[in-house]
């Protein structure tokens, strides 16, 4: 195959044009890496207004005059290293609110043809109907996107590999029938191999049974998905498509979060001279009014809801604050949770510090500046906190669940002995077992040498993409291959599986 392999990812949220959660994170760095292995990545985004004010040299590629009953234009840009195209729909991404969340933080009414028009636009730049360039691949993120490849399935002319990554389960764009026939697609789309979910339409349903290939974020959520306790009613689905189904982790974009050269924080730092971290830890617990001592400061930097388990680290708070644990907290969702945070730090003053909010610069300060990162997930299909955590000596806690399974290593005699452990791991996530981990980490904290070293031997753990750049670059190649003349897909051979 001559020149770069061309891919067409498609996702809601690309750092640093928007983020909301780890998504953007990986579609930002991914296609980054996937550069530098002769891989042309180019993202198809919504042009949410916070998009569309970023862009530099915008040009009209494609225009409609009925997408789901609006005009729209697809603009080409190429934004901070990024080819990218947007899709400008001022009805339907041109308003304040969040990308999901209006600002009441209910989902957007509209968000079925917000997310079916990206993916149909999305879908018609995959069969090749920009003059300009056609992609080999059309790899879909999570369910927002996820209906691209069902377009791309059931379209009359023309058709490409389809990949379809799974970052997070839970949420998967369930709608009603009735939206069906305005969707656009043949009846025969209306199947339980098709769009079809449990009576209703099912975007993530649609994307995982129209993909030749699916992802997941780590190997052990890859597994976790097949049983009904972590499958959300689609592990039938999953295990039907289980030859089909591959685990590589996320890596982390190391030139965003290098402790070297990250201009959030007051003090850089180097493994050789983590040392100094003391100034920024000193400076977090300024910004979050705390006490300056010697107790350990435990961070938690997190969506606010159930499934990042935080709601069982509030019940535990008022017994952790008199073992000696500090707590700064920033995190925003669940309201509920938000206001328990805020109530107990008015009842420990100086010894928990909330933030509610969305603030990229203070999650680098805390990762500069905290002792142990927090991370009490009840599920986790990746992580990517635990991680950042590692790179800047800020010492993981995690259940041991999904990518948190499979990037830190637990913090036992045999591990402590050879200095290889890099972080404090519990199973089940429950409030007992959160409340040893967090005991178990006050007493590893006061033992300086074993914390020393488990700060050292996260610093020297290597989470950059290229590894798992170079896995999604063996199987774009073996999509491709494995489309005959036909452009039908052959599913992959047991041995090529097994290489991937
Ligand atoms: N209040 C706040 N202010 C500033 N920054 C904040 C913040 N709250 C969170 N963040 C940042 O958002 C990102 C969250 O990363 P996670 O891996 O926890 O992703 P999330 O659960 O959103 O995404 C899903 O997708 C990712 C990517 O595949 C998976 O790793 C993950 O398991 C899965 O649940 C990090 O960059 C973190 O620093």
């Amino acid at each position: 195959m001559s020149g770069p392999i061309r891919v067409l990812s498609v996702t809601s949220e690309l750092y640093p044009l928007i983020k909301t959660g780890g998504l953007a994170d990986v579609t930002g760095a991914l296609p980054l890496a996937l550069k530098d292995q002769g891989v042309e990545v180019r993202s198809f985004i919504p042009g949410y207004r916070s998009v569309m004010s970023k862009l530099e040299n915008p040009r009209v590629v494609k225009t409609y005059n009925n997408l789901f009953g609006s005009k729209a234009a697809i603009l080409a840009d190429e934004v901070a290293g990024h080819k990218i195209y947007v899709l400008d729909c001022p009805d339907f991404f041109d308003r304040s609110g969040g990308p999901y969340l209006d600002e009441n933080g209910a989902d957007w009414e509209d968000n079925w043809q917000r997310f079916g028009a990206l993916s149909k636009a999305a879908a018609d730049v995959a069969l090749g109907k920009l003059k300009e360039w056609e992609p080999q691949v059309i790899h879909a993120h999570d369910w927002q996107s996820a209906l691209s490849l069902a377009y791309v399935r059931y379209a009359n002319f023309g058709n490409i590999p389809r990949i379809m990554t799974i970052h997070n389960l839970a949420f998967q764009g369930r709608y009603d029938a009735k939206i069906f026939k305005k969707l656009g697609l043949p009846k025969k789309a209306w199947a339980m191999n098709g769009v079809e979910y449990y009576g209703g339409i099912g975007y993530m349903k649609a994307g995982l049974s129209s993909a030749d290939v699916i992802t997941t974020v780590s190997p052990t959520y890859a597994r976790e998905i097949r049983r009904p306790e972590n499958g959300m009613g689609l592990d039938g689905l999953i295990n039907h498509r289980e030859n089909d189904l591959y685990g590589i982790l996320n890596g982390i974009d190391d030139d965003v979060w290098n402790p070297p050269e990250d201009p959030y924080i007051t003090k850089q730092y180097s493994a050789r001279n983590y040392q100094m971290r003391r100034q920024n830890r000193f400076d977090l617990e300024t910004e979050f009014g705390l006490f300056h001592d010697e107790d350990p400061l435990f961070v938690i930097c997190s969506r606010m809801t159930w499934q990042k388990g935080v709601d069982m680290l509030l019940e535990l708070l008022d017994e952790l604050v008199p073992m000696g644990a500090k707590f700064a907290v920033l995190g925003q969702g669940d309201n509920a949770i938000e206001r328990g945070f805020l109530a107990a730090s008015q009842r420990h003053p100086g010894r928990i510090g909330v933030k509610v909010g969305y603030e990229e610069p203070i999650a680098h300060r805390m990762q500069a500046g905290g002792d142990a990162i927090l991370i009490p997930s009840r599920f986790e299909p990746c992580g990517l906190t635990q991680l950042y955590g590692l790179r800047y000596g800020c010492v993981p806690v995690v259940t041991r669940v999904g990518g948190l399974a499979d990037t830190i290593i637990d913090a036992n005699e045999a591990s402590v002995s050879l200095g290889c452990a890099t972080g404090v791991q519990f199973y089940p996530p429950d409030p007992f077992h959160l409340k040893q981990a967090v005991v178990r980490t006050i007493k590893l904290y006061n033992d300086k040498t074993a914390w020393k070293s488990m700060q050292r031997a996260g610093m020297r753990s290597d989470f950059s993409w290229g590894r798992s750049a170079a896995r999604y670059v063996d199987l774009y190649r073996q999509v491709i291959a494995n489309y005959d003349a036909k452009k039908t897909f052959r599913p992959l051979s047991r041995a090529i599986r097994a290489a991937l």
